[in-house]
């Protein structure tokens, strides 16, 4: 189903947008607030008030104080007698913070040093970061050099009184920073108060916002709070659009890079039995998991190999001299936690397979997809890298997820994107923005659509809803899911929709408009008072696959469901921005036959 954008079908395929030809991810332009003032003013406070309250994904705190110069062992001995102007602007590696703080702009990796105040001195470890959309850089001098404040989006300064940033000062100093009393006063004297008036003070001007009282000046914090939701919505709509964008028609699907299952007997025959009440849940896992390993097989196609550098001697004695060999290396990334249902047949395939995950949900009120945490490996070079998800739908998540693993220096051309369910909308999107990408599928929306169904969100809905009614008509919105031992398992849940007005304006409207209009087709229409976006985050979420229940939504099964009971923030958070409600009287529970797996191991980057 397309959630982005309204999608012209295969046959009106005009569109020439090429400028959308290419994914930018939110990262790749963090909003950058620079916080100054006073040792002691309040900066960090501040700055942890703003994270709290903007709630976003991937904001990330930069002190400055990361980027002291390391010491010889003079200045060290000196730093311990109190002897040493931590206090002027030499003190600091300008140019490496500034680097720091364009590699992040620029969406890189970026090595962040860990500085030690008690050893006066870097620890010689880093901090990595990668995916940010807000980077908050705090510091006496953060509002001082004309190349890093061309970087920020926004200025603060936090002016408190110098006396009152002293005496909060001694205090943090004794507990935190365990300093004793006479050098804090010395250290203040001496180097602190002067460097303060003349040269931290001054950066004041290069401030847009100054906030007089520190982090006691809720109103100036609630402003400012304001003001960045609001460029930020504005950053959150420019992306949609953008994604939008790519599912737009720019040249006809290739299919050169897809491979879809082709319908044999056998496949055929598997799903029959999937999607069979009277299946057991064992014969349920067992023949989905012959499904996955088809698709993984498939995929394992697309692996170099070389002839064998040496002969092969038989059991019996005869040399083979054309044996081949594997000559790359296959790492599994999972988009969490939909892709994890392929990992028993992957253990089965690749036993030592390494596998990363990223986790890439999409917000409750815009659909946007966002990147909340990647634990990828080191990627060797050369290596193929199979992605997998249970189901492309609007194609938003996957094209993130491509992005992530592409930063992290894989080939574009060695990623093999590995799917149950896809929707063409959502193949295109992926394409448009990386065409050198193979994917392999097992099930394709029709490339053209068929009588009676308009275009790619009805194919899904239909493959979604399937079934999905109880007797008095009410639609029960119904999943495979990966349960929490990695197996596929149902829910099964009823809903209740209201539909609303789309938000005028909004990049989304259109969308938005085709939900309602999707939804009422669908049998929803009655329910709580919602706003209408929070209905198209119903459709978004799962079309996007970001929520991380969401599985492989066409073995539809409905005699397996089983207790709604999840307490992971996204399992609650989706439930209720989607106003997917659960009931218990219509929620049972379905007793497990298998005990639980062993967990995969996660390599950490
Ligand atoms: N409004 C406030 N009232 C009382 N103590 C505060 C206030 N704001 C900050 N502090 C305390 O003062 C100390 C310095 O604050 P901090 O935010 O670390 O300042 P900075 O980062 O500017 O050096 C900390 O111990 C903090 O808890
Ligand atoms: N080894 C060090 C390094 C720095 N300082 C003092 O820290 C102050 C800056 O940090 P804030 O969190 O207070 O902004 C600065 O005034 C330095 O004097 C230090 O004491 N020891």
């Amino acid at each position: 189903m397309s959630a982005l954008s309204p999608q012209p079908s295969s046959k009106s395929a005009t569109h020439t947008d090429l400028q959308a030809n290419k994914y930018i991810p939110p990262w790749t332009s963090p909003y950058i607030i620079g916080v100054a003032g006073f040792s002691g003013s309040g900066k960090t406070t501040v700055a942890q008030k703003i994270i709290e309250q903007i709630n976003e994904p991937w904001t990330v705190l930069l002190s400055m104080d990361n980027f002291y110069k390391p010491l010889t062992p003079e200045q060290r001995e000196l730093a311990y007698q109190n002897e040493y102007d931590f206090d002027t602007p030499e003190a600091y590696d300008l140019e490496g913070f500034y680097n720091c703080i364009i590699s992040l702009k620029e969406g890189k990796k970026t090595q962040v040093p860990v500085y030690s105040f008690a050893l006066h001195n870097r620890t010689g470890e880093n901090i990595s970061i990668y995916g940010a959309n807000v980077i908050i850089v705090e510091g006496i001098y953060s509002l001082y050099d004309p190349k890093v404040l061309a970087l920020m989006d926004t200025k603060i300064y936090v002016d408190t009184d110098l006396d009152i940033c002293y005496c909060r000062r001694l205090l943090r100093d004794i507990v935190e920073r365990k300093r004793d009393i006479e050098g804090i006063i010395e250290q203040w004297e001496k180097f602190v108060k002067p460097s303060s008036v003349a040269s931290v003070k001054p950066t004041m001007y290069n401030a847009d916002i100054v906030i007089p009282h520190g982090s006691d000046n809720t109103k100036a914090i609630d402003m400012i709070i304001k003001h960045i939701r609001k460029q930020l919505q504005k950053k959150s709509e420019e992306h949609l659009a953008h994604l939008a964008g790519l599912g737009r028609v720019v040249v006809p699907l290739k299919y050169d890079n897809i491979k879809v299952l082709p319908k044999t007997n056998q496949l055929l025959g598997m799903k029959s039995i999937i999607l069979n009440r009277e299946t057991s849940n064992d014969d349920f896992i067992f023949y989905f998991d012959r499904i996955a390993s088809t698709l993984i097989s498939e995929a394992l196609e697309l692996v170099h190999y070389s002839p064998a550098p040496y002969d092969i001697i038989t059991p019996s004695g005869h040399r083979i001299t054309d044996g081949v060999v594997q000559a790359q290396e296959v790492v599994a990334v999972n988009i969490i936690k939909s892709g994890d249902c392929f990992m028993r047949s992957l253990r089965k395939i690749i036993p030592e397979a390494i596998v990363g995950k990223v986790l890439i949900q999409s917000d409750s009120q815009t659909g946007e997809p966002q990147l909340h945490t990647e634990r990828l490996p080191q990627f060797s070079p050369g290596c193929k890298v199979l992605l997998f998800d249970a189901q492309v739908i609007s194609g938003a998540a996957a094209t993130m997820a491509v992005k992530v693993i592409l930063d992290h220096g894989v080939e574009e051309s060695e990623i093999v994107l590995v799917v149950y369910l896809a929707s063409e909308t959502g193949l295109r999107r992926i394409l448009n923005a990386f065409p050198n990408v193979k994917i392999v599928v097992g099930n394709l929306s029709a490339v053209e659509p068929k009588e009676g169904q308009d275009n790619d969100t009805d194919w899904w809905m239909s493959m979604r809803f399937i079934d999905a009614r109880r007797d008095d008509g009410t639609p029960i919105f119904i999943n495979v899911e990966t349960d929490r031992y990695g197996l596929p398992t149902l829910s099964l849940r009823p809903m209740a929709v209201t539909l609303g007005k789309p938000d005028v304006g909004s990049p989304m409207a259109d969308e938005q408009s085709r939900a309602v209009a999707m939804m009422s087709k669908f049998g929803c229409g009655s329910g709580r008072d919602l706003p209408i976006s929070a209905i198209s985050g119903t459709i978004m979420r799962a079309a996007t696959v970001c929520d991380t229940n969401v599985a492989m939504t066409s073995t539809i099964m409905p005699n397996r469901h089983r207790t709604v009971n999840r307490a992971e923030p996204s399992s609650l958070a989706w439930i209720a921005s989607a106003m997917v409600l659960s009931s218990p009287e219509t929620v049972t529970a379905f007793p497990r036959a298998r005990p639980p797996i062993a967990s995969m191991t996660i390599v950490h980057g």
